[in-house]
């Protein structure tokens, strides 16, 4: 696969998904093709689409609606047939699901007959089974109190409110400790405040966790702020990668320092240009 790096942009813009070294690797996305069987016919969703994620690698999808982003996904997160090519996690090839990729939806599908707390144990508990009681109720409690929930473990998941369960949602995640975290548009249900709030939230527990993370978002703003790579897909159908614009913005990072640097409306107008074309 070729690299080519435009010169004359600002900022480095690479037009085809890079290729890093192996042992650099975490997520590994092969000439990876999704048909969907529909009543006119086979509907190719994703074709030769390749792509490489960095160990401790924060990257955001963006693509148009219906593109095929949700799809992508689903597939590293093993809840999706792949059709071709493969995915493979620290160069192993996935064939399902696995505790080693978490998944945070747009809504975060709680139990909501349990409490936060209870929620956050089930994935706890099928993956340390072999920890004691204690052990798993403090790694729950722990992650329950980075989302700003130590008032509210034992309330029942039907009466918090959506920012709260999405709170519930982010905890369980990362409390399963896997290396890969999967984010499908995570605050895409919530006011402006509550997302901004949680994306301190995300990105705070990221810094300290430093698990890869790959992030569909619909908001330019956020897919800047979060990343260090921004992943722009082409239009389906065969949508694959068409650029990806790297964020060379330090962290920990500020949302007023980030929205104060020079750079930021270049990286802004790029990626409105991507799709506005
Ligand atoms: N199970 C399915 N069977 C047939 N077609 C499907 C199926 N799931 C998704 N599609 C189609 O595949 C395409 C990609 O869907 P997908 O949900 O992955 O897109 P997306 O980029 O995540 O969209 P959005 O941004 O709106 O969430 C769409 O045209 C969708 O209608």
């Amino acid at each position: 696969m070729t690299t080519n790096i435009i010169e004359n942009t600002p900022k480095r813009v690479i037009t085809e998904a890079e290729v890093f070294p192996s042992s650099e690797v975490m997520l590994d996305l092969k000439n990876l093709k999704k048909v969907y069987p529909t009543p006119k016919g086979d509907y190719v969703v994703l074709e030769d689409l390749n792509l490489q994620i960095k160990k401790e690698e924060f990257v955001t999808i963006i693509g148009h609606s219906g593109c095929g982003k949700t799809t992508m996904l689903s597939m590293i997160a093993g809840l999706n047939p792949i059709s071709g090519g493969h995915i493979s996690v620290l160069g192993k090839h996935i064939t399902g699901p696995g505790p080693d990729r978490g998944v945070i939806f747009q809504a975060p599908s709680l139990m909501p007959w349990m409490t936060a707390l209870q929620n956050v144990l089930l994935g706890v508990d099928q993956v340390f089974p072999h920890a004691t009681k204690a052990q798993r109720h403090d790694i729950a409690k722990y992650y329950l109190q980075k989302v700003g929930l130590e008032d509210a473990f034992h309330k029942k998941a039907s009466d918090l409110s959506q920012g709260m369960q999405q709170r519930v949602g982010i905890a369980r995640a990362f409390a399963i400790k896997p290396k890969v975290l999967l984010l499908d548009e995570p605050f895409g249900m919530l006011d402006s405040l509550t997302r901004g709030e949680l994306q301190d939230i995300l990105i705070e527990i990221w810094n300290k966790e430093k698990i890869t993370a790959v992030m569909i978002t619909h908001d330019v703003d956020e897919a800047i702020f979060l990343a260090d790579r921004v992943v722009m897909m082409t239009s389906g159908p065969k949508a694959k990668i068409g650029d990806v614009l790297n964020i060379d913005f330090e962290r920990p990072r500020t949302r007023k320092s980030v929205l104060e640097h020079d750079d930021y409306y270049t990286y802004r107008k790029h990626l409105i240009d991507f799709l506005e074309h």
